[in-house]
């Protein structure tokens, strides 16, 4: 065994939890973690699912490869092994993926958006074909020329009553779709976000099915040009494409008829509300942040906090011997409150996830009254999140010093993944400024009419009493900022306009309070949901004691990074203010010792990281020394490109050296 594996091993012995306990506590309870071992266990056995480490692979590999798995995996592994939508099973089964996917659009955006925009029978219709991959489908919405306000997406469906078809054209350069996963070369189907006109009326934007490639030889139809829009930050393994379409003719069923129709005369129908139609933009944002950010975060806290453990670096005490980097202070403060992030937006996720079901529920009725509220939630949410765990990633990787840097360790991958996050699925300062509009709007109701979410808004401002640094009084603290935010943003509006300004230069004029105050609304939800979550789960004394350490420290981090503004605020004085960030060293040293069982407890594989530092056994040096081995680089002892242009001078060097040897 290696001096790094000793290492680790002596850590876990210093664990005052069980690891076990906290892992299902992580997953929702015992029964949970006993189903996505099994699940894990299955793919992990599979030899079918092997594949070299992604940092050795080119693109194109990466692309085939992921295909590859990802057609055996739909295909033969779900159904075999009892995984369908709905299962136990199923919710787990994203843990058990490997490192790299595609058809991510057309199982996570497309089959989601199908369900909720088409009638019974198209969902009838596609859902199966899709389901069986005997259809490649994706979402596209996107245009090269615009993604965030949809009202300018330039796409146009327009009908035609003699053929009974719509016809789509992208008019410009600027209005072929663009960005859209699966669609450059996976995909033969597209959903279609597009411009509805019928009789020369314009109807806004609507969802149609729109056939791309030929079912046969995967060709592009007639009027189709597609392909893959080329190399990204990330994301190497997906097609992320671009769509040009000239006078594409679909069926008019293919228009997903849910919420609206145009009947055969051209009588356009609507039948729900015009904002269904964002529904499946709600949908993603409620349910990407877990898999796409969070669990991408707790891995880079698992790499980075495993081989700060290991990594011996200068001295604590002179004249004594070198210490782990995870001893000192400030390694612990970077790393530690990367792990309160993790457990805090996880949990708080998992109470906007449990909201919309219950909103679903209720649109199942008829009745979309929370449409509002869970809009604002979902949207702040996904964007603090996405914005947390980015800059949580980087502070990670940044953490592993050099090695942090290299592919071998992981985390490059993980940052491309995650970053992304602040982007898609709605960019994040336009998400905040959704949520803004929100805000201000409940900020003038009453009481009586605000859900309960929201109801501090409008509430008395309460003093705090007693310890400073409880969970309570952190949580009271949140919402006194976040009801002076949202009140002094309001009134800034309100002041613009009152001076003349037009509203929507009020607005502009607002908006960097305007998100500032979206922030402190979020964070506020999201302390007061991890708070209750540690209030009310049941567990040994020892695993509550981490998790309200944890809860706190993500208060207490939070409010020492932004101190200034409840200093302004008044929330706070500047004797709080020290006790506030003594009292988060002092819960950097308490988590000390069991920073390693955190990260255990999350229980991921080996192979779902392929990374040389955050590996369980702690072997870093020879894992990197291994995987440096792997690069195609190394191939061969002498590279062609040496030969080919260092070679003239190297012999040049060779002559000048031997010469001056042989005067001497
Ligand atoms: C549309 C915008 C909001 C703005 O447009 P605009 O026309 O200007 O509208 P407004 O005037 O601002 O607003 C009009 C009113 O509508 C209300 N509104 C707006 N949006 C919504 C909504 N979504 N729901 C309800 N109501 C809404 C708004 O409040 C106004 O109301 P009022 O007048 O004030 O009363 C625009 O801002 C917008 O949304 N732009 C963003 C565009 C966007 O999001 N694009 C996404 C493209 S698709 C994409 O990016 C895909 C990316 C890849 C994703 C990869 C996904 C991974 C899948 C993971 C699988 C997850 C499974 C996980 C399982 C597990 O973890 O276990
Ligand atoms: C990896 C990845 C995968 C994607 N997958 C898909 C997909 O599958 N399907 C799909 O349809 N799309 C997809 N997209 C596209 C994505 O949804 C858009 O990029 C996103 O919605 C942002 O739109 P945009 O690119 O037009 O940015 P822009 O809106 O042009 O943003 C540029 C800047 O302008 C600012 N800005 C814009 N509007 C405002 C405003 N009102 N007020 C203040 N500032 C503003 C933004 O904050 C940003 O700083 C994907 C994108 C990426 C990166």
């Amino acid at each position: 065994m290696s001096i790094e594996s000793n290492l680790l091993k002596k850590e876990r012995q210093n664990v005052t939890f069980s690891v076990e306990e906290l892992t299902n506590v992580w997953d929702g309870g015992k029964e949970d973690t006993e189903i996505r071992r099994k699940v894990v266990k299955v793919f992990g056995d599979d030899p079918v699912l092997k594949s070299p480490p992604i940092c050795t692979m080119t693109r194109e590999e990466r692309y085939t490869e992921a295909t590859r798995k990802c057609v055996y995996i739909f295909r033969n592994m779900l159904q075999k092994n009892g995984i369908y939508p709905g299962s136990k099973e199923f919710e787990h089964f994203w843990n058990a993926m490997p490192i790299e996917y595609t058809l991510l659009i057309h199982m996570g955006a497309f089959i989601p958006c199908i369900m909720s925009f088409g009638s019974e029978e198209q969902v009838a219709k596609w859902l199966p074909l899709s389901a069986n991959l005997n259809i490649i489908c994706t979402y596209a919405q996107t245009e090269l020329g615009h993604g965030s306000f949809l009202r300018g997406l330039e796409t146009e469906a327009t009908f035609d009553r003699e053929t009974q078809e719509f016809v789509i054209n992208c008019p410009k350069v600027s209005s072929m779709k663009w960005w859209p996963g699966d669609m450059g070369l996976n995909a033969n189907h597209a959903l279609v976000m597009a411009n509805l006109i019928v009789g020369g009326k314009k109807y806004g934007m609507h969802p149609f099915m729109v056939q791309i490639r030929d079912l046969s030889t995967h060709m592009p139809l007639p009027g189709v040009t597609v392909g893959d829009i080329g190399s990204k930050m990330g994301f190497e393994a997906i097609d992320n494409g671009f769509l040009y379409m000239k006078n594409v003719r679909i069926p008019r069923e293919n228009l997903l008829n849910k919420n609206s129709e145009v009947k055969p005369d051209g009588t356009y129908v609507k039948k729900a509300s015009d904002r269904l139609m964002y529904g499946s933009m709600v949908n993603l944002r409620v349910n990407l942040p877990k898999s796409q950010a969070i669990d991408v975060l707790a891995k880079a806290c698992t790499i980075a906090i495993r081989y700060s453990a290991v990594r011996r670096q200068g001295l604590l005490n002179p004249g004594g011997a070198e210490v782990a980097v995870l001893d000192y202070t400030l390694q612990q403060h970077k790393l530690i409150p990367q792990l309160a992030t993790v457990y805090a937006t996880k949990f708080a996720g998992e109470g906007i996830i449990k909201k919309h079901q219950a909103f679903l529920q209720n649109m199942a009725k008829g009745n979309i009254s929370d449409l509002a509220e869970i809009h604002a939630l979902s949207a702040s949410f996904k964007a603090s999140v996405s914005e947390q765990c980015t800059e949580g990633v980087e502070v990670c990787r940044r953490a592993c010093g050099g090695h942090g840097y290299s592919q071998a360790s992981g985390l490059p991958h993980l940052l491309s993944k995650v970053t992304p996050t602040c982007t898609y699925e709605g960019e994040n300062t336009v998400l905040y400024l959704q949520t803004a509009r929100y805000l201000v709007k409940c900020a003038k109701e009453k009481a009586a009419d605000l859900p309960e979410s929201i109801l501090f808004l409008v509430q008395p401002i309460q003093n705090a009493r007693g310890n400073i640094t409880s969970l309570d009084n952190l949580a009271l603290y949140f919402k006194n900022r976040a009801a002076l935010c949202v009140q002094a943003a309001s009134k800034k509006v309100n002041q613009m306009s009152n001076k003349g300004l037009a509203m929507h230069e009020a607005w502009d004029k607002s908006s960097v309070q305007l998100v500032h105050a979206t922030k402190a609304y979020v964070i506020q939800y999201i302390f007061d949901a991890f708070a209750s979550f540690v209030k009310e789960v049941k567990c040994s004394k020892s695993v509550k004691e981490i998790l309200e350490d944890l809860c706190c420290l993500y208060g207490l981090h939070y409010i020492n990074n932004c101190s200034g503004d409840f200093l302004k605020l008044g929330i706070l004085t500047a004797h709080h203010c020290n006790i506030a960030e003594e009292a988060e060293i002092a819960l950097l040293e308490k988590l000390r010792p069991n920073a390693v069982g955190i990260v255990d407890a999350f229980d991921f594989t080996d192979s779902s990281m392929e990374s040389c530092l955050g590996a369980y056994d702690g072997n870093v040096y020879e894992r990197l020394f291994d995987m440096a081995k792997l690069s195609p680089l190394n191939k061969e002892p002498v590279h062609q490109a040496s030969y080919k242009y260092l070679r003239p001078y190297l012999l040049e060097g060779r002559d000048i050296l031997e010469g001056a040897k042989s005067k001497l």
